[in-house]
This record gives C-alpha cells, sequence and structure tokens, in this order.
C-alpha cells in the first residue's frame, strides 16, 4: 500500500454555461479517517470528484493529492483508487474478468484480482456475469475495482447507496478498517444519516459552495440537547424543577428540559429525594443542521 496523503482542493471551481456547479471550495481530506463529502443532490459532489479525479477540466483553482494533480501522478492506481456512481460494467463480462482487464490496463500484476475479490467478499461470485449482479454485489465490484493498486487514497460516489442493512455494516466496517491502515478515504454522500456512522469528519456543499468543515461532533455542537425526565411524583418533580430554576414542557414521556445535561436533572432529583421512572439525554437534530445548512441546495438539480 502506498501512504495515503491529504487531498487538497484550493479555490475549486467549475461552471457549466450559466450554472455554477462548483463554486471556490477549498478544504483538505486527511490521511487515516474516513470523511463524508455531504450534500443534497446536485449540490456539486459528482463534478468535485470528477475534477479531482481529471475527468472535468476546472474553471479555476485545483484539486490535487499532496500537491501533485491526478495528471502527474506516476502511478495513479497505485495512489488513488476511485469508485464513481454509476460505475460501468460490461454485462457480460464476469467479475473476475473485469478485475483482470483493469489490472491489465494499470499495469497492475493479475494476482491483485482475487485478493481484492476477497477483500470484498465477492470470491464465491467472480465467474459469475456481471448482469446477475446486484446493485449491492456491483458496490462491491466497484470497490474491488477501486482497491486494484492497493491506494492510499479512496474515493468513492455513494458507495452505501443501494444497500442492505447487513452490506451497510459491512461497508462500514470495510471502510473504517481502511483508515485505519492510514488510507485516506473520501465517501460522497446526499443522506447525512447514511454516513453518520461511518464517518469522522464532514465536508457539506450546498449550491457548489462550502457549508460545514469538521468533525461530526462539530457539526452536533450546533443542536441542543434536551432531557426528558419522569416521575411516578410527577407534581413533586415538577416543583423541584422550578424551584432550581428550570422551565420545561410536559410530554406524554415526561417533563422535556432544553439545553440542559441529564447529571443535573438527576441532582435536581435526588437533592429532593423523588424517584425517578425516566431520565433520558436526547440530542436532537444532527439530521435538523445539516438540512439548515444545505436548505434550498435542491432546487439546482
Ligand atoms: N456536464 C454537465 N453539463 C451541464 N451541467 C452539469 C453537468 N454536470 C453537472 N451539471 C450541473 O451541475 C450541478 C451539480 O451537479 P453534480 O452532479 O455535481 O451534483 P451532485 O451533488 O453530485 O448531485 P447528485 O447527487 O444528484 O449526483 C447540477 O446543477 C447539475 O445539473
Amino acid at each position: 500500500m502506498t501512504a495515503g496523503v491529504t487531498i487538497e482542493f484550493d479555490g475549486l471551481s467549475k461552471s457549466f454555461g450559466a450554472v455554477q456547479a462548483v463554486d471556490d471550495l477549498t478544504f483538505h481530506v486527511e490521511p487515516g479517517k474516513v470523511t463524508g463529502f455531504l450534500g443534497p443532490n446536485g449540490a456539486g459532489k459528482t463534478t468535485t470528484l470528477r475534477m479531482l479525479l481529471g475527468l472535468v477540466q476546472p474553471t479555476s483553482g485545483r484539486a490535487t493529492f499532496g500537491g501533485v494533480p491526478y495528471s502527474k501522478l506516476p502511478v495513479p492506481a497505485a495512489t488513488v483508487g476511485a469508485a464513481l456512481e454509476a460505475a460501468s460494467f460490461v454485462p457480460g463480462r464476469t467479475a473476475r474478468n473485469h478485475l483482470r482487464v483493469h489490472a491489465s490496463a494499470a499495469r497492475l500484476p493479475a494476482s491483485r484480482v482475487d485478493v481484492v475479490l476477497a477483500q470484498v467478499g465477492l470470491l464465491e461470485v467472480a465467474d459469475r456475469r456481471v448482469a446477475g449482479y446486484s446493485l449491492g454485489m456491483r458496490q462491491r465490484l466497484g470497490l474491488a475495482t477501486a482497491l486494484l493498486g492497493d491506494p492510499g487514497v479512496l474515493v468513492l460516489d455513494e458507495p452505501i447507496n443501494g444497500l442492505d442493512p447487513e452490506g451497510i455494516k459491512w461497508i462500514r466496517g470495510f471502510l473504517t478498517a481502511l483508515a485505519a491502515e492510514g488510507r485516506t478515504v473520501l465517501i460522497s454522500s446526499h443522506l447525512l444519516s447514511e454516513v453518520q456512522q461511518s464517518v469522522d469528519e464532514v465536508v457539506i456543499i450546498a449550491k457548489g459552495r462550502l457549508a460545514h468543515v469538521g468533525t461530526l461532533a462539530s457539526l452536533d455542537a450546533a443542536d441542543t440537547l434536551r432531557v426528558v425526565v419522569n416521575s411516578p411524583e410527577h407534581e413533586r418533580l415538577a416543583t423541584a424543577l422550578t424551584a432550581a430554576g428550570y422551565t420545561f414542557d410536559q410530554a406524554r414521556a415526561g417533563l422535556v428540559v432544553h439545553d440542559v445535561e441529564a447529571i443535573d436533572i438527576g441532582r435536581v432529583a435526588l437533592a429532593a429525594g423523588i424517584p425517578l421512572s425516566a431520565l433520558s439525554r436526547h440530542r436532537s437534530g444532527l439530521e435538523d443542521s445539516f438540512l439548515a445548512l444545505v436548505s434550498g441546495g435542491e432546487d439546482r438539480a
């Protein structure tokens, strides 16, 4: 494996006629982590990834692998493996043959074919025609193709799309393990919920522009916390909370206190000797934060 390098986007822009698909994107994607590249349909994710991979010429700015553009990489397949959405496979070809053709074109040893088939769990069906593959199997084959050169960087467009729950669980573990080996892993998605459990960092774009860069936790920090607390001695609990200076809403599940930690509410109940039947902390709206950041982004597709 070649070492993971930092993917650098620097003032990257692309317009198609009057459509500004990507608008002045500057951010870095570091090795050793899984980074989610998020935005609604039409936000400009695919165009950005296509520019990174030298498939589309930027209008201005650049995207590089540690300062080197894709076209200048000495052995591209050994530096970066990519699976773009709607990867095309010749339907009559078997998975093994598909990989052999790619290995040969990239001047990689044929022995890599069975290694990557095993890695993505397709070894047993490797001699079946791709035409009969499910979407999930095609996703795995795209991933196997990306891994042929044992690259330090992986760029995957919507890799979770179309997977069943078992497939989602598998790919989450797989991507985490690749990042733990020191690779740079960038995955795009239009759904935060889809990648939320897989990513360490998020880059969110809307209407071609950068909306947020940071850890998943930093996105979370914009959220409000709420605690739901209940007691068989409901009235005493309400009185104790009011006396301690808390305001709350009444809900079926109990009293809802905003912007507070569960331990603080637990202490109030303990000090007043009130038994609790429920005490839970809710982190509403990671998805809400995401939607607020990208709202209005869908109308361009
Ligand atoms: N070749 C092209 N010619 C003209 N407009 C284009 C072209 N490619 C993309 N666009 C436009 O650029 C914008 C960004 O598209 P892009 O496919 O990059 O978004 P996306 O975030 O990947 O969306 P999706 O998840 O739907 O693929 C859209 O308005 C799209 O219609």
